[in-house]
């Protein structure tokens, strides 16, 4: 029989996802190490593969402990935790697990628009808090009608513009190109230009240098005092202290964040503001979504040490 690859986990995954990788590999838990520094020693030379969640960072510091690295697997879309320059220096092949997510992501999205136009998560705060007797809550806004910008159309950004059409909305998005491909959808080729066309902005794309920071005070003013922000991509597209600003001072009507600057400690400024949601980066947070995930990363190790080739690498 031949020996299982040996492979080093980071983090904790869901249990069918801990069974699977068991299942086929020698798996060493950086999470079960009495002495981390002695474990990374003894067992470095050894290792084939990297299997991690996104809230580990790994950097060119852990990956010169495994010479014989060949593969990073990460259970997430996003992969800005892993050091891409450091893997690549280094021939070290990474991979995600994108797609299987799209409808989930999409779903959370459209739900999180849902409850902040309509109010629903302060209306349960009022009601809990013993309130209705003094009145009644006041007035949300419906979807229907309204514009929907998307700052992503990719995997998940195109389900939720399919979604938020059958809830009556307008879609637009802002891209690095226009999309022939939905004629139907408007396109800005600015992100302020999106802002100002749009009633409620969503963030769905990776973090990048071009993107990091991206929907500032600028973009934040574009979308005005009736315009509302979710962000279901990462923290650094938004520029915190601009988006705080805006919502201390009601120059944007609401913001939903499934995503902070420091996970998963939220960042509680944001909490006794009205009209904000606040999630705890539960967009692809769903059992199934996260078993096809665990699946997906299992079968990127799997293909690679069969030769048959990774499925979704990150390219
Ligand atoms: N909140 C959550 O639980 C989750 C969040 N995510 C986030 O969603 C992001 C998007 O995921 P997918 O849709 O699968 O990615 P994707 O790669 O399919 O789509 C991203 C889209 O953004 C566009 N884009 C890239 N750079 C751009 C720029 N500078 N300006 C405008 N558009 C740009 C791309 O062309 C692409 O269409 C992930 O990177 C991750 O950060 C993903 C899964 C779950
Ligand atoms: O945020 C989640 C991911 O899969 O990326």
């Amino acid at each position: 029989m031949t020996e299982k690859p040996e492979i080093f986990a980071r983090g904790r995954f869901p249990d069918p996802t801990e069974e699977l990788l068991e299942q086929h590999f020698n798996v060493h838990w950086e999470r079960r190490a009495d002495d981390r520094a002695r474990m990374l020693a003894d067992i470095g030379p050894r290792i084939r593969a990297i299997a991690t969640t996104s809230a580990q960072r790994t950097g060119g510091d852990l990956l010169d402990y495994f010479p014989n690295l060949e593969i990073l697997s990460t259970f997430s879309v996003g992969y800005e935790h892993v050091d891409i320059p450091a893997a690549r220096s280094r021939k070290i092949l990474v991979t995600n697990t994108p797609d299987v997510l799209n409808e989930c992501v999409a779903d959370f999205a459209i739900g999180q628009t849902i409850m902040l136009l309509r109010r629903m998560g302060e209306g349960e705060r009022y009601l809990r808090a013993g309130q209705w007797p003094k009145g009644a809550f006041p007035l949300g806004a419906h979807l229907g009608g309204r514009t929907l910008g998307l700052y992503g159309l990719g995997g998940i950004g195109s389900r939720i513009a399919t979604r938020a059409t059958a809830f009556g909305m307008k879609i637009a998005y802002h891209g690095r190109r226009r999309r022939p491909e939905y004629p139907d959808y408007a396109y800005h080729d600015t992100l302020v230009g999106l802002a100002k066309a749009c009633d409620v902005l969503i963030a769905v794309l990776h973090p990048s240098p071009e993107t990091i920071g991206s929907i500032n005070a600028e973009v934040l003013e574009a979308l005005g005092p009736k315009g509302y922000l979710i962000n279901v991509a990462r923290a650094s597209i938004v520029d915190r202290d601009a988006l705080l600003h805006a919502l201390q001072n009601k120059t944007i009507a609401g913001a939903a964040i499934d995503v902070f600057w420091n996970e998963p400690n939220a960042d509680t400024a944001f909490f006794d503001l009205e009209r904000v949601v606040l999630t705890p980066h539960q967009g692809g947070a769903s059992v199934e979504t996260r078993a096809a995930m665990g699946r997906l990363m299992v079968d990127n190790l799997l293909g690679h040490f069969s030769g048959q080739g990774v499925l979704t690498p990150v390219s």
